[in-house]
């Protein structure tokens, strides 16, 4: 909802009964006696404390209607009313928001005090201690709770004042409790990077009202601090001073800042201070965050050492000869780059092998676990997307003896065991001290490990344990910061083995053979066949079946970006349902490169929620924002958490734990809307491996549509059908290996909507975008 577009009001009265209360989330809803002679009212909204029966408040808040419960008041804020009668006094007292205070003892405190009880609590606590029943003890205790409730209300309309909502007023209490506006006021910029939704703009806004200078040096150090996250997002591992220095000039002398001069002396005492405080770390010129910089170096040292170690499982004779037993059993001649990559597999601490797709990568690494396994070496296989750990763990099974025990293929996350509720110091409980009960990693998808997760997996290996990397290079980087996969290849100081033979088997996929003629720069549509030959159109059984086994690339033609929309959403709904009998919201999935324009994912996530997942009688709906979100949406969480609630099937409430054994769910994650509670204020999901996740108000913003994703959220992903608008849109975004990515993301039928120019600058354009990173250099560098 828009929240800017309602104005705020105030309600007053007594609170009558607590209808709904979770204390979880601190939502209530509270029937409200509003005096004189007025109706009462239904109030809802997080209570922070929750008010008392009986007690009287004054709520800042707006006026929603709700579909079922009709007119309400959504509270932002309140703040209690100071009884100022005998009955109001003890009415409070008696509420129960202090423990261990009920009728009795607050009559006889009114008895006491009369209309003054709370005064003389607040004030003067020693005196309570002449009430009977009432010891020294009781009465600090009374004193205190009372103050502290104060305290909260306090806090909470301070923070209302400012602008802030209810969500972050509520972060920003957690994280500095009743400190919370002298916290802000001393330092708003502390907020921005101790508070969660918080950005140097908005702390900026709040340093102005409370006067501190464009100039200061905490709006300085914020504005380096805001840029190096920034370009973490964008997937930089550090950057250089100069590049650095240049951005934040441009933070500081926006809005508030224009005019004033930030010079070369100014930028580098902000960035002494950080580097002295321990956030960030400069090494030759290069500006990292401390944590960034540990990833790295420590990444390069142990790869190293992996890199170093030498195996022998078996004399050479014996390996030659299980490799022949082995190509018997499981009905696969290896081509020689495939041999020699096993043999390198089980003799070296580290291996990495990259490929496009046929390239017969899965095959290897079928061939790696059933040779590990014969030399009794305990493997562990994972891939950094639930969905790529799935298609591993069949494509390693497929063609293996049936009497031959499988292997589990986990997520990268699963295999470190997420640790509940942790904190990003400590998320994983595999490490050094309790490495990965394996003596063989494999790692699939390996282009999507980012600097973090790479440094995680690597210090999780025991001291005999080996590593092998497997991933297409050509893929587009992780969304993380970093490019390991890539540095190490580009490093030469790494055991590597490239596989370049397309096979015949995959050479029967048209999407395979587009695939690789986008890498070699030739386009996929031809100048020629008219409209009608290129378009999606009925199939005969025989031509579907084909399809089907073959994978098949299409082209239909439309420049208009807006038809282009239309297009696709016609696609997805009708012509692909019907002619290749494929499910729109499981199978056929919508890649677009960018969010914005009439056929970026927004667009098309509107367009094609209201067509696949109407509203309608009975199916509960939130809104979230300015999104809708109904039971049945297809959504994708776009950030890591690893604090997720995980809803045990019982249906006995969201475990904060982790009971069910995993716990966390990771950016990229597709899922379903499983159950939409618009009392409550939840949303329940259901992932495509199983686990059921709860998002309530706090969570939402980790929620997307996934109708449509960008081809940078696809990544690790593979889909029956892929749908992709190819339109003009930011040239950063036009390269060959977005669209190599996204066309390689489709298993049957891979159809491209657009402008056919705009396919060929996309083939044309081969440029990588540069990630600042020194993994490469610095492995080169102590090799
Ligand atoms: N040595 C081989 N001889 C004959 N066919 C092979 C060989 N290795 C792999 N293939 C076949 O080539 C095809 C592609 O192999 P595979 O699935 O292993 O490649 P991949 O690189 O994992 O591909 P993708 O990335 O698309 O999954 C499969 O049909 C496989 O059976």
């Amino acid at each position: 909802m828009d929240d800017q577009a309602r104005p705020s009001d105030v309600v007053q009265g007594v609170v009558r009964r607590i209808t709904f209360h979770d204390p979880g989330t601190q939502y209530a809803v509270i029937r409200l006696e509003q005096r004189p002679n007025r109706p009462p009212l239904t109030v809802v909204g997080h209570w922070t404390p929750l008010p008392a029966p009986g007690e009287e408040i004054r709520v800042v808040g707006r006026w929603a209607l709700h579909p079922t419960y009709g007119r309400q008041f959504e509270a932002e804020a309140y703040q209690p009313v100071t009884p100022a009668t005998r009955e109001g006094v003890e009415r409070l007292l008696a509420s129960g928001i202090i423990k261990g205070v009920g009728p009795a003892t607050a009559r006889r405190l009114v008895a006491a005090f009369g209309e003054r009880a709370l005064d003389v609590i607040a004030s003067d606590p020693q005196r309570l201690a002449s009430v009977p029943g009432i010891g020294p003890r009781k009465a600090r205790w009374i004193a205190e709770r009372l103050h502290l409730r104060k305290e909260t209300q306090e806090a909470l309309v301070f923070l209302h004042g400012l602008g802030l909502g209810p969500g972050l007023s509520r972060r920003i209490l957690q994280r500095y409790g009743t400190q919370a506006p002298a916290a802000v006021r001393a330092d708003p910029y502390a907020l921005a990077l101790e508070v969660d939704g918080i950005g140097f703009r908005r702390a900026d806004d709040l340093a102005e009202r409370f006067q501190i200078a464009p100039d200061s040096p905490r709006r300085v150090e914020a504005a380096l601090w805001h840029v190096m996250r920034e370009a973490g997002e964008e997937g930089h591992v550090y950057l250089p001073r100069e590049v650095l220095f240049q951005r934040v000039r441009a933070v500081l002398g926006g809005g508030r800042g224009a005019g004033h001069a930030y010079p070369d002396e100014m930028l580098g005492a902000a960035l002494g201070a950080l580097v002295a405080g321990g956030q960030l770390v400069e090494e030759d010129g290069a500006v990292y965050p401390a944590a960034f910089h540990r990833y790295e170096t420590e990444l390069a040292g142990r790869l190293l050492e992996l890199a170093r170690q030498a195996y022998q499982p078996w004399l050479p004779a014996r390996l030659e000869q299980e490799l022949q037993a082995a190509q018997a059993r499981l009905g696969t001649r290896l081509a020689p780059e495939q041999l020699q990559a096993v043999r390198r597999a089980m003799e070296s601490g580290l291996l990495v092998v990259t490929g496009g797709p046929g390239t017969g990568k899965t095959t290897l690494v079928r061939f790696i676990v059933y040779l590990a396994r014969r030399a009794g070496i305990r493997v562990a296989l994972a891939a950094p997307t639930g969905r790529a750990a799935q298609r591993l763990q069949e494509a390693v099974r497929c063609g293996v003896p049936e009497e031959e025990p499988s292997v589990q293929a986990s997520t990268v996350h699963r295999l470190l065991e997420v640790r509940p509720g942790s904190s990003s110091a400590s998320r994983f409980a595999r490490g050094p001290k309790n490495p990965i009960d394996a003596e063989l990693v494999i790692v699939d998808e390996a282009s999507m490990l980012d600097i973090s997760l790479a440094y995680h997996l690597v210090a999780a290996l025991g001291p005999e344990s080996r590593l092998v990397l497997v991933g297409d290079v050509d893929q587009l980087p992780s969304v993380g910061p970093g490019q390991v996969l890539r540095d190490l290849i580009q490093s030469g100081v790494v055991p590597l083995v490239r596989l370049v033979h397309l096979f015949r088997q995959a050479a029967r996929s048209r999407i395979v053979v587009g695939a690789h003629q986008i890498l070699a720069g030739r386009s996929v549509v031809h100048a020629g066949p008219s409209r009608a030959q290129t378009a999606v159109r009925p199939a005969s059984q025989e031509r579907r079946t084909a399809a089907r086994e073959e994978g098949s690339l299409r082209f239909f033609e439309e420049p208009d970006p807006q038809r282009v929309a239309w297009k696709v959403r016609e696609l997805v709904t009708t012509s692909i349902p019907q002619q290749f009998g494929l499910r729109p919201v499981e199978e056929i999935q919508v890649l677009t490169a960018s969010h914005r324009g009439p056929a970026g994912s927004d667009a098309l996530n509107r367009l094609l929620q209201e067509a696949l997942n109407p509203a309608g009688r009975g199916k509960a709906e939130l809104q979230l924002g300015q999104r809708v979100v109904r039971q049945g949406d297809r959504v994708m969480q776009v950030r890591n958490d690893y604090q997720a609630r995980l809803v045990p099937e019982d249906g006995s409430g969201p475990s904060r734990d982790g009971e069910g054994g995993e716990v966390g769910v990771f950016n990229g994650e597709i899922g379903t809307v499983w159950r939409v509670d618009p009392d409550e204020r939840v949303v329940h999901v259901r992932f495509d491996d199983g686990r059921l996740i709860e998002y309530d108000e706090e969570k939402w913003h980790q929620l997307q549509l996934a109708y449509a994703i960008t081809v940078h959220k696809s990544q690790g992903n593979e889909f029956p059908c892929v749908v992709m608008p190819v339109v003009w849109t930011m040239p950063a975004l036009m390269t060959r290996h977005l669209l190599y990515t996204a066309v390689t993301r489709g298993r049957r039928l891979v159809v491209l909507v657009g402008d056919r120019k705009a396919v060929h600058a996309y083939v044309r354009n081969a440029s990588v975008a540069q990630r600042y990173s020194m993994l490469a250099r610095r492995l080169q560098r102590i090799a």
